[in-house]
Formats: C-alpha cells, structure tokens, sequence
C-alpha cells in the first residue's frame, strides 16, 4: 500500500485534533505537516496533546504548500478560509478533502472547474459520518413520497455556520426528487421574523444551537394521518473519522470534484 502525505488545516480544533490522531494511528498515512494561525515554524509534537505526533507546523500557506510533498489536503477550519485552502492546493497540485461546511454554490462551481482544469480529485463532504449519510439517503428516498418535510438540524453551540452543510445537502438530495412546494398555510405569517425556519424550495430547515450538543438532526416528513421521523445523531467526534479516511484513499483515486461522501459509498 502506498503511503499517502496529508497535510491538515486546521490541527488544533475539534475536528482536526480527531483528524490528527486518525492520520497518525493510520498505516498508510503520513502527517506531512499541519496549517494553522499561529506557532510557525513548530513541530507539532511541541503542543500540548500532541505529544509525538510529529509535522512541522505552517502558517503561510505558499510557505506550506511549497516545502511540503503532499498529496492530501484535509481542511477543517471555517468557511472564510476552507475555500482559499482548497483552491490553493489545487494549485500546488494536491487534492483536497474538504470537511469546512457553509460553502455557497458558487465556490462549488469554482472549486468544480479548478478540479477539472488541474485533473484532480477534490471532495467535499459535508458530513462524514456513514450514519449521517445513510439518515440523508434515507431521506431522499421519503421526499419521494412525503411533500412537507421539515428538518432540525441541532448542534453545539460553537458552530459558525447555520444552517448546517449536512441540513442544506439533505434539502438538495431531497429536491432532486421532490417537486417544490411551499409548505404550511398559503396565508401563514410570521409575528416573530424567523419562526417558521429558513425556507429551501418549500422546506423548511430549523437551526438550534445549545451548549452540550454535537451534531444531531432529523427530517420529519408528515402527511394525512401519519409522520415519520428520520434521525441521526454524532455524539463525538470520532464518529466522523471513518468517513474522513475514506475521503482521503478515494480522492486519490478521482479527477472530479465529488460533493458528498453519499457518492462514494456502495
Ligand atoms: N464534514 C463533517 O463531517 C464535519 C464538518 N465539520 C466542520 O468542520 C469545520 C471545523 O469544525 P470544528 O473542528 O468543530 O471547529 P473548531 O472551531 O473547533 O476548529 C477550527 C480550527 O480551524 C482553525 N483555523 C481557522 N482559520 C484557520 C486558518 N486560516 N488556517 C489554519 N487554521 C485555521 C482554528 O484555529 C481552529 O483550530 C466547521 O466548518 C464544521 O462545520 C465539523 C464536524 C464534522
Ligand atoms: O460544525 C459541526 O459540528 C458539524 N458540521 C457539519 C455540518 O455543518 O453539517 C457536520 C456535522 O453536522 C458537524
């Protein structure tokens, strides 16, 4: 198996202390250095809870991504700088795995050109928990047949973006097979602006934020008489990093930009 050099944006955070452990216990991979805001010129292993977890640590990403080999970049910082991240190593001839949620159409698109005039792959994936994607396939396939959906996405409250990359991919997938409608009463307003959610095509995306929580979320879809609930939750981070490894050994088998690890797995 060859090996694969990964550097990862974003090292010190929740996500990227979890990626770091995972790319440091995975055989095949090597943690070719880290991008982070602050303690250039370091080594990793000099900061507290990464003792022995070896990558020389960037701040300047040109800095990076000329002294460094490496053909992965995982990013899992935010969306002012996820995007800037994966264009540039791009550039630099590396593939992204791109975690960072609240991208906008429009930086797909570009990312999706970039992807093809360099010939590399890129993923974007909103959500890497096998769960999180089965809960979002499961969803599509109710759109099919339920026509007012409402999802509640819920996370902790440190989260940047809202609604949630995975509530706006589950409306998306949902979309494809479901014909817009707008939902509730023709003449329903809102005394309070916001009540009723952010509208996508009819649907509606709730967003609660609560100290305590993770990742959660569920699709209700109701009819006459009846209501199913889909729901899935990620109570740690960990739950995340298969999906992450996953990401990293298929991108660098690909030359387009994939948008959801739903088209990676069988
Ligand atoms: N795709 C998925 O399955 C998941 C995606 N996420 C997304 O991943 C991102 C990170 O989430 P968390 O780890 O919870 O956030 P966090 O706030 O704990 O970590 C973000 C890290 O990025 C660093 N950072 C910010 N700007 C940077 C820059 N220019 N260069 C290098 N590092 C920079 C920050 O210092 C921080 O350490 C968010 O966009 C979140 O929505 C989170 C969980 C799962
Ligand atoms: O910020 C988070 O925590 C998460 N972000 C992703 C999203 O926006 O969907 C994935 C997961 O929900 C956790």
């Amino acid at each position: 198996m060859e090996t694969i050099k990964i550097i990862i944006a974003g090292p010190r955070g929740r996500m990227g202390l979890e990626a770091v452990k995972l790319v440091h216990n995975t055989e095949n991979f090597e943690l070719a250095a880290v991008l982070d805001r602050r303690n250039n010129g370091m080594n990793l292993s000099g900061l507290a809870g990464f003792e022995g977890m070896e990558a020389p640590i960037y701040t300047d990403l040109d800095e990076c991504f000329s002294s460094v080999k490496a053909d992965v970049l995982i990013d899992l910082t935010t969306p002012e700088f996820g995007m800037a991240h994966a264009e540039k190593a791009l550039e630099y001839g590396i593939r992204p795995v791109v975690g960072t949620t609240g991208f906008t159409n429009e930086d797909l698109l570009r990312l999706e050109s970039l992807t093809e005039e360099k010939g590399l792959g890129c993923i974007i994936a909103p959500n890497f928990a096998i769960g999180a994607i089965l809960m979002m396939k499961f969803a599509q396939m109710a759109g099919k047949y339920f026509k007012d959906i409402e999802i509640i996405e819920m996370h902790h409250d440190q989260k940047l973006d809202a609604p949630s990359g995975t509530a706006v991919k589950t409306a998306q997938l949902i979309s494809e097979v479901r014909e817009d409608k707008t939902q509730g009463h023709p003449s329903e307003k809102e005394t309070i602006p916001g009540a009723r959610g952010a509208d996508m095509n009819g649907m509606r995306i709730h967003s609660v934020r609560l100290p305590g929580l993770v990742a959660h979320q569920q699709v209700m879809f109701g009819m006459e008489g009846q209501l199913l609930t889909i729901r899935h939750d990620s109570f740690n981070r960990a739950s995340f990093m298969s999906g992450v490894r996953l990401a990293v050994e298929e991108v660098m088998k690909i030359d387009v930009l994939v948008y959801g690890l739903e088209n990676v797995i069988e």
